[in-house]
């Protein structure tokens, strides 16, 4: 079983403060990667991370995930690549300071995306690296578009062409800052432990809103309703959403317990 992994950018940066990647919730999070690894060595990770302040911000500006049609917004298509990548390579290095087998994947240099839904992606070096016991890490960036020019595909987006694509069954998990889902968010009174989201949209809920923070790819809501897509559909098992925050929940997450909220369908049970 496939896992993919993504390390929220409102985990691994502060939000709120332009181009601040935490540095030592990284290396944590590293380490306990490499533990789980250890522990359980049959594990395959396909690792991916968000953009939080890096590449938000001028995604933000420029509006670029609604398409990039101008010279002005091509420049900014090229920031906001520049910043989601400078992420991605601080994140590479303090990732093989920890010794963990990673190997960067660029999606910009690799996928085609049609009015902002990624169409075409050649994923033979993924494999290739999941076969020889690598992790490949993904992110989200600017790609090409055929429609809009050029678009932003969120980690999420990119999960879900590798998920249907790699056709193996798999699981998700969502480390960000938040414990998990808030039937209350923002008042964060009552945490979810399971949401069966078979209904789903039809039991969609006021609770699932976009971030609090500068963010173009949706928040909350559109994670949830891209992950009951694939759980619908068959193509993942389930989806965690939980805190990388507390020390140990993504060891332990990734040793199949379950920290936060699991999205699940009636169907598996
Ligand atoms: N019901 C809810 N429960 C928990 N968080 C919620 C809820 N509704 C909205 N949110 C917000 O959505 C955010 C998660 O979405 P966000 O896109 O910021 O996460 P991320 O994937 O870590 O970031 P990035 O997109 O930078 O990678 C939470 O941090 C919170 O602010
Ligand atoms: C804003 C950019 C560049 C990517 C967004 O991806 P996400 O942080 O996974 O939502």
């Amino acid at each position: 079983m496939i896992t993919f992994l993504k390390l929220g950018g409102s985990l691994i940066t502060e939000k709120d403060k332009a181009r601040h990647a935490r540095q030592a919730t990284i290396r944590r999070l590293g380490m306990e990667i490499r533990e789980a690894m250890e522990e359980r060595p049959d594990l395959q990770i396909i690792l991916g991370h968000g953009s939080g302040s890096f590449g938000h911000i001028p995604a933000h500006k420029f509006k670029t995930r609604d398409g990039v049609f101008s010279q002005d917004e091509w420049l900014g298509f090229a920031e906001v690549h520049h910043e989601a990548q400078s992420l991605n390579q601080i994140v590479m290095d303090i990732f093989f300071e920890c010794g963990l087998p990673c190997i960067p994947i660029s999606p910009l240099s690799a996928v085609e995306a049609k009015n902002g839904i990624a169409e075409k992606w050649d994923i033979f070096p993924i494999i290739a690296a999941l076969k020889n016991g690598m992790i490949p890490v993904v992110y989200g960036d600017t790609v090409f578009d055929i429609i809009r020019g050029g678009t932003i595909l969120s980690t999420e987006d990119l999960f879900v062409f590798l998920a249907a694509k790699i056709k193996q069954s798999g699981r998700v998990l969502l480390a960000g800052w938040e414990e998990g889902l808030w039937e209350d968010f923002p008042d964060r009174t009552k945490l979810i432990s399971k949401l069966e989201i078979s209904n789903y949209p039809d039991q969609k809920k006021e609770f699932l809103k976009g971030s609090l923070f500068t963010d173009v790819t949706g928040g909350m809501a559109e994670k949830v309703h891209l992950m009951a897509n694939l759980i619908q559909n068959d193509i993942i098992r389930s989806a965690l959403i939980f805190s990388g925050e507390k020390p140990l929940n993504l060891r332990n997450a990734l040793l199949d317990q379950i920290p936060g909220t699991l999205l699940y369908s009636n169907k598996e049970e």
